[in-house]
C-alpha cells in the first residue's frame, strides 16, 4: 500500500520514530581548574516536567541535595514550530528567568549557536559564567551530579559516603550499563517508537519487545523480592532511569502511545510495587521524597503533553493505527466470583 503523503517532523524514516543525537556534550568536573568547575550557584537546569528525560535529572538533583547548588528553571509548553515556550503554563514564568525578555528555549540556544539548526530539547545545563550550555544530554547530566558537586554537599551525601556505594557504584557499573542499554532502547525510547509509529508495522515491531521488556523488568524483581531495587537494596541509575518511564505509563503510553497490552498497575505487580515505593517513600533513601516531589504536582498533566505530541507527529494524514491490546480481550471468572 502506497504512504499517504505525511509531514516530514524530521524524527521519521519510514514510519519509524527516531530521535536524534543530543548536541552540547561538555561536562561540569570537580577539578577547580577545568572549563567548566562545580561552583554552587554558577549552573542552572532547564526542564520541562513533564519530560521523561529532563525528569531524570530533577530527581537526582533532589537525590543528591543539590537544590541550593544548581538552580532550577521550568519551561511550559512544547509548541511547534516554536518549540519549548515560556508561557506560565506547568509551573514556568512567562519568560526566561535568566534572560529576560526571552520566551523560548530555541532563544537560549541561539545564544549560544547562532542560527542553531537541531533539536531545542530539554534538559539543559546551562552555565551562567560564561553563558553557555554545558550538556543537554540526560544521561550524562545525571552522571555529573553524581560526583561532581560532592565537594560541596554535605559528606553524607558524598557517593563514597552512600550506602550501597551510590548511585552509580563501582562493582555494578557494567551490569548497569548493560541494563541501561536495553531499557533505553525497548522501554525508555521504545514507548515512544510505539507511540509515534506512522505505519501498522512500525508499531507493532516495538509494540511487542517493549512488553517483553517489561516482563524481563518484573523478573529481575521477582528474583530478589525481599530487595526493593533494581540492582538490590539500594537505588541505583538503573532505578531512576525506569521509574520516569513506568510512572508516565498507564496514565500516558498506555492510553495515548497505544502501549495497551498490559498495565503496570494490573499486570506487572512487582514493578507496580517497586513504583509505589518510589513514588511514596519520604525516607533518606530518597532524600526525603525526591520522587515524589519532582513527580506528584506534575503527573495530572502527563496525559496533556503526549495527546499533544502525538498529534503533532502521528498526524491525520497518517495510516490508521489500530491498538493490538489489551492482551486478553476478556478476563475469567476468578475465584467465587459468578453470577
Ligand atoms: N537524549 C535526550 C532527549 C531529550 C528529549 O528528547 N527531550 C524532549 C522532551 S521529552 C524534547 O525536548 N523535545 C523537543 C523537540 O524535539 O523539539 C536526553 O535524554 O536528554
Amino acid at each position: 500500500m502506497p504512504m499517504p503523503q505525511q509531514k516530514d517532523t524530521g524524527y521519521q524514516k519510514d514510519g519509524n520514530f527516531i530521535r536524534p543525537a543530543s548536541t552540547f556534550r561538555d561536562f561540569v568536573s570537580k577539578d577547580p581548574a577545568s572549563q567548566f568547575p562545580a561552583e554552587k550557584g554558577r549552573y542552572a537546569l532547564y526542564i520541562s516536567a513533564g519530560c521523561p528525560w529532563a525528569h531524570r535529572t530533577l530527581i537526582v538533583r533532589g537525590l543528591k541535595h543539590l537544590e541550593d547548588i544548581i538552580e532550577l528553571h521550568l519551561v511550559g509548553s512544547l509548541k511547534l514550530p516554536a518549540g519549548w515556550k515560556f508561557d506560565g503554563t506547568f509551573g514556568s514564568s512567562t519568560q526566561d528567568p535568566l534572560h529576560p525578555g526571552f520566551t523560548t528555549l530555541r532563544q537560549l540556544y541561539e545564544l549560544v549557536e547562532p542560527g542553531y539548526s537541531g533539536r531545542v530539547t530539554v534538559p539543559v545545563l546551562w552555565d551562567k559564567k560564561s553563558g553557555t550550555i554545558v550538556n543537554n544530554e540526560s544521561s550524562e547530566i545525571i552522571r555529573m551530579f553524581y560526583t561532581e558537586f560532592d565537594d560541596l554537599v554535605a559528606p553524607q551525601y558524598r557517593e563514597a559516603n552512600r550506602p550501597g556505594g551510590g548511585l552509580f557504584p563501582e562493582p555494578l557499573r557494567s551490569q548497569i550499563d548493560e541494563l541501561n542499554e536495553w531499557v533505553y532502547s525497548t522501554v525508555n525510547n521504545g514507548v515512544y517508537k510505539t507511540g509515534f509509529a506512522r505505519t501498522q508495522e512500525a508499531y507493532e515491531e516495538n509494540l511487542y519487545p517493549l512488553f517483553e521488556s517489561l516482563d524481563r523488568l518484573e523478573a529481575i524483581l521477582a528474583s530478589h523480592p525481599s530487595q526493593a531495587f533494581l540492582f538490590g537494596d539500594h537505588i541505583t541509575e538503573a532505578d531512576v532511569r525506569l521509574y520516569t518511564t513506568l510512572v508516565r505509563f498507564d496514565v500516558g503510553y498506555v492510553p495515548i502511545f497505544y502501549c495497551n497490552l498490559k498495565t503496570i498497575r494490573h499486570d506487572y505487580p512487582h514493578l507496580h510495587l517497586w513504583l509505589r515505593r518510589l513514588y511514596w517513600d519520604q525516607g533518606e533513601a530518597t532524600a526525603g521524597g525526591a520522587f515524589y516531589k519532582a513527580t506528584e504536582p506534575w503527573i495530572k498533566f502527563y496525559g496533556e503533553g503526549y495527546a499533544n505530541a502525538r498529534q503533532a507527529v502521528v498526524t491525520p494524514e497518517s495510516p490508521l493505527i489500530v491498538p493490538k491490546g489489551p492482551a486478553v480481550l476478556m478476563e475469567t471468572l476468578k475465584g467465587d466470583e459468578h453470577l
